[in-house]
């Protein structure tokens, strides 16, 4: 009996060690991870911070649309659509982007403020290897601009095209693109049994994640533009580069991931109806890797807090390797005085 009681207490004490070693091994291991994300500076912070932020977004765009109840609502015309994806991703995005850089200023597509709930846990944000170019080194919050596309796709959301969907968080200062966040919420969705959802960054000057560059093939002329906000100068436009196949497909992200991975050469949208927060992200994650985005007349795009947010001289961009003034020359002058008027 007595052994038995000895046995026992043993037995608890051994127990109880063992919980405080694993506990005291786990609270080291954490410290040490913020101390090296907190020692970071701003950009690569930024970028790995986002990359959790963006995930996490991706995760209440899928339960939104497994639940059923999309809650569509249209916005400034019939073609402009917004569910409760978009207004719930953008509520947890700039929420999580406040609390963790409460200096930064941050322009969302959506009228949805940050709120407290669904607020990134500092234990999911992976520390990444982001190199920060020289020129970043000491960036300061106060410089630095975000632009946040909590769900681009929202159209083809609607009509179940999920892997035309992307969350876009944009990184930009002094008016520029400097680096990018794509999360692809339904990337393989159509592969049970593979990982589902991909996250693509960027520093522009530094380094890249999450996805493979891969060339277009070299005897075609392949161009992606929208599905579902045409016109007459949008087809004018694709129609004068001479394409040999044309994807039409949702989403700003979408198109630009297929620039990187070889499934198109050139992104042409002659309309005024993109936004800033539907090609900042984009851009920086495609100059990462070598191409170029800039209007539809060659002009860069600038990202600043006071730019309008209307990309209204359209979009022009190539993937790398692809000349991109040989495309630009191809631009008729009617399309490019178009979208000046
Ligand atoms: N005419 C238009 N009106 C409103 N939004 C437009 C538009 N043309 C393009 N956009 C926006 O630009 C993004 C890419 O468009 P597309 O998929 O047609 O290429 C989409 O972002 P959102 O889905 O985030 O709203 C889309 O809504
Ligand atoms: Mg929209
Ligand atoms: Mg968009
Ligand atoms: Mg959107």
């Amino acid at each position: 009996m007595l052994f038995n009681d000895y046995s026992y207490l043993l037995r608890n004490i051994l127990m109880l060690s063992y919980l405080i070693s694993c506990y005291t091994f786990h609270a080291k291991l954490y410290k040490k991870l913020r101390n090296r994300i907190v020692k970071m500076s701003l950009l690569p912070r930024l970028v790995s911070t986002s990359v959790a932020i963006a995930d996490h977004a991706g995760k209440l765009i899928r339960d939104i649309m497994s639940k059923g109840d999309l809650g569509i609502v249209t916005k400034e015309h019939a073609k402009d659509l917004q569910t409760k994806a978009d207004r719930n991703a953008q509520k947890c995005i700039i929420g999580s982007l406040q609390k963790h850089f409460p200096k930064i200023k941050i322009i969302g597509e959506e009228e949805e403020e940050g709120t407290s709930d669904n607020i990134v846990d500092p234990s999911s944000i992976k520390v990444l290897d982001i190199k920060c170019p020289p020129e970043y080194e000491n960036l300061k919050e106060e410089e630095v601009v975000v632009w946040v596309d909590p769900l681009d796709g929202t159209a083809e959301y609607t009509e179940g095209l999920l892997d035309h969907v992307t969350v876009l968080i944009g990184i930009a200062t002094g008016g520029k693109a400097i680096g990018g966040i794509i999360h692809q919420p339904y990337y393989n969705y159509q592969n049970p049994g593979s990982p589902l959802g991909r996250t693509i960054w960027s520093t522009v000057g530094g380094n890249f994640g999450g996805i493979t560059l891969q060339s277009p093939p070299s005897d075609s002329f392949i161009v992606t533009t929208t599905r579902s906000h045409s016109s007459s100068t949008v087809n004018d436009a694709v129609a004068s580069v001479n394409p040999t196949q044309v994807l039409r497909v949702g989403g700003a992200g979408h198109k630009v991931l297929l620039l990187i991975e070889g499934k198109a050469h050139a992104y042409v949208f002659a309309s005024p109806g993109c936004k800033k927060w539907d090609t900042c992200a984009p851009q920086a994650v495609l100059e990462a890797v070598g191409g170029t985005l800039a209007d539809i007349s060659g002009v860069p795009i600038p990202y600043d807090a006071d730019a309008p947010h209307r990309n209204s001289t359209g979009v022009l961009a190539v993937a790398s390797g692809v000349n991109f003034t040989e495309v630009l020359n191809k631009i008729p002058e009617h399309v490019k005085n178009n979208l000046k008027a």
